[in-house]
């Protein structure tokens, strides 16, 4: 698809779990969650065209990934009543712990709504991570992830991500899972720096890491390198095995970004993304 004036595009930005508590199972299976949610500027790009409901792949990591209906993109379209011919530039991993699929299909949404659509009713239908990323800012979420919270601005951060290039399932890291009744997050107050927020989230705790950890041991080492590299904080993300590194500066981010990428790993070094604008 050759891009023309009448093209929309739209950020599908990385979703990030600083934080994530479980705190329960539903009769269904499902987990209740406690989670401070925000989002990098590292993401995928979702563009739309006039024409026929289709959707075209590209970008690095196009070839994990199939564009056939179940692809999330068109599952979003169809529930919008989109028709239109969607490009996808895929550069995040696939099934990699930063909502990839859940971001690309809220970007459809958003465009959707920029092109006169009503947003769905309970977006959570395509993913439990879309209502958090259709949203894409920091926010609190709770239930199974249709309870959201938008939280102050957080302080500029310097972040890396980085994944040794494993996919996992999130049934099944859910599934391995010790405990599902742990203490919910501790009250999320404003922060007033960096400083304050590693200070919080290191009284917290990714539930989902050591179940993670259990089935891909190299997600412990590249925690570790986060840290030897000079993060502030280092944690997995959602289900894995992606994981993040706050830094003090853009250049000891790069710096890191680098040296975890000569162990052969997916890293990019990003900030926050700036949130959508209103629709
Ligand atoms: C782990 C997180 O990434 C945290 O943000 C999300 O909760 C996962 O969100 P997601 O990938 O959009 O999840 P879905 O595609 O809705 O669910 C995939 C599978 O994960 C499990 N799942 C998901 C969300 C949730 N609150 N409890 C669960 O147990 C279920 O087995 C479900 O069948
Ligand atoms: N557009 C899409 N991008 C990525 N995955 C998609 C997409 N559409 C469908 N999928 C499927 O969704 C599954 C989960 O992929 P995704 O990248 O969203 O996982 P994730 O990053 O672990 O998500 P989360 O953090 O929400 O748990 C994959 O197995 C993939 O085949």
């Amino acid at each position: 698809m050759t891009t023309t004036a009448t093209a929309l595009v739209e950020p599908a930005p990385a979703k990030l779990n600083l934080a994530l508590h479980v705190t329960g199972r539903r009769d269904d299976g499902y987990h209740l969650l406690d989670s401070l949610v925000c989002f990098a500027t590292a993401g995928d790009v979702v563009t739309v065209e006039p024409g026929p409901l289709s959707l075209q792949v590209d970008g690095p990591f196009a070839e994990g990934l199939s564009a056939d209906d179940d692809n999330l993109c068109l599952r979003a379209a169809r529930l919008a009543g989109l028709d239109a011919r969607i490009r996808l530039t895929k550069n995040l991993p696939v099934a990699s712990g930063i909502g990839g699929g859940s971001a690309d299909a809220a970007a459809v949404l958003r465009l959707a709504r920029r092109m006169g659509r009503e947003l769905p009713q309970m977006p959570e239908r395509l993913g439990a991570d879309v209502p958090v990323c259709v949203a894409s800012i920091p926010a609190r979420m709770q239930g199974t992830g249709e309870i959201l919270t938008p939280l102050p601005p957080l302080p500029p951060l310097h972040l890396v991500l980085a994944n040794p290039r494993i996919a996992l399932s999130t049934p099944q890291i859910f599934a391995r899972l010790g405990r599902r009744d742990n203490a919910p997050l501790p009250q999320v107050p404003s922060f007033a720096d960096v400083r304050a927020l590693v200070a919080w989230l290191s009284a917290t705790r990714n539930d989902l890491e050591p179940a993670a950890i259990d089935a891909a041991p190299v997600i412990a080492q590249v925690l570790q390198a986060m840290t030897a590299n000079g993060a502030a904080f280092a944690r997995m993300s959602g289900s894995g095995a992606t994981c993040l590194g706050i830094f003090d500066r853009p250049q000891t981010a790069q710096a890191a970004a680098a040296a975890l990428a000569r162990h052969g790993w997916w890293t990019v070094a990003t900030e926050l993304a700036p949130a959508p604008p209103a629709g």
